[in-house]
């Protein structure tokens, strides 16, 4: 029986992968910032490869599930912007509040991009999750085709962010939506806002891209 064949198994390889989410983030944070001496960077780095190297024993494959997840029940512990376990994520929660999809997160060293700043890459990343989250919550979920974000304010690192989307429109196979990222200390003041075009696929193309991880059609 596999470890994680009952629900209490389960549950526990969800808190140690997150637990262990947490302690890479912490490393990143700490791998970023640190000013050590050099011979402490190389001492760090044998470590760090010794600690790392239980976990390559057993890998999944480009089209394996982790057992952790739940991909229809959208359970997904290494996606790169919410995913506990994942050591890139900041990570971002996402709430539903009525209509609106409201996220929180807070940005460390490793997403500067100007100085003491997020790169803008990454707050494009946060708003492509945000208004995927909004079409999937409103029932219309799609993948992105167009991302357009303007950038009106640089978003600070180290601060607590408030993240909000919406489904603005939805026309057949083509949903809008829109989004915003502020600080959480003054949410009207808009630092970023994304206007995203989203497409429902239709069933022959999930089958294409995502049969093979569904199990239907490797
Ligand atoms: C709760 C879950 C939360 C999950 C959050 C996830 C957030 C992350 C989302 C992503 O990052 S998804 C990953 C990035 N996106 C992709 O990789 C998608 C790549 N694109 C494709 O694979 C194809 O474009 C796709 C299969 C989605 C659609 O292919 P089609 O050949 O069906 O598209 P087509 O060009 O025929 O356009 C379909 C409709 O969209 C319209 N369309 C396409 N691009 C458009 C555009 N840029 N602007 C406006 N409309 C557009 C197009 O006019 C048409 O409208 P009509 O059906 O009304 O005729």
């Amino acid at each position: 029986m596999s470890e994680i064949e009952n629900g209490q198994g389960l549950q526990a390889r969800r808190a140690a992968i997150t637990d262990l989410g947490d302690a890479l983030r912490l490393l990143i944070e700490q791998a970023t910032a640190t000013e050590a001496p050099t011979a402490d960077l190389l001492r760090a780095a044998a470590l760090i490869r010794q600690a790392g190297a239980p976990l390559g024993e057993r890998a999944r494959g480009r089209f394996e599930t982790a057992s952790a997840d739940d991909l229809l029940g959208g359970v997904r512990l290494y996606n790169p912007v919410t995913g506990g376990g994942s050591a890139f994520a900041p990570p971002l929660e996402i709430h539903r509040d009525g209509d609106v999809a409201v996220g929180s997160c807070t940005l460390g060293r490793a997403f500067e991009g100007p100085p003491s700043f997020a790169h803008g890459g990454v707050s494009a990343m946060l708003l492509d999750q945000m208004l995927g989250y909004a079409c999937g919550m409103s029932g219309h979920p799609g993948m992105t085709v167009q991302l357009d974000t303007a950038y009106r304010q640089p978003v600070p690192l180290y601060t607590p962010l408030r993240l909000t989307a919406r489904v603005a429109a939805v026309d057949r196979r083509v949903i809008t939506a829109t989004g915003t990222i502020a600080t959480a200390e003054d949410p009207a003041s808009i630092l970023v806002r994304a206007t995203g075009t989203f497409v429902a696929l239709l069933p022959e193309q999930a089958q294409r891209l995502f049969g093979p991880v569904m199990g239907r059609g490797r």
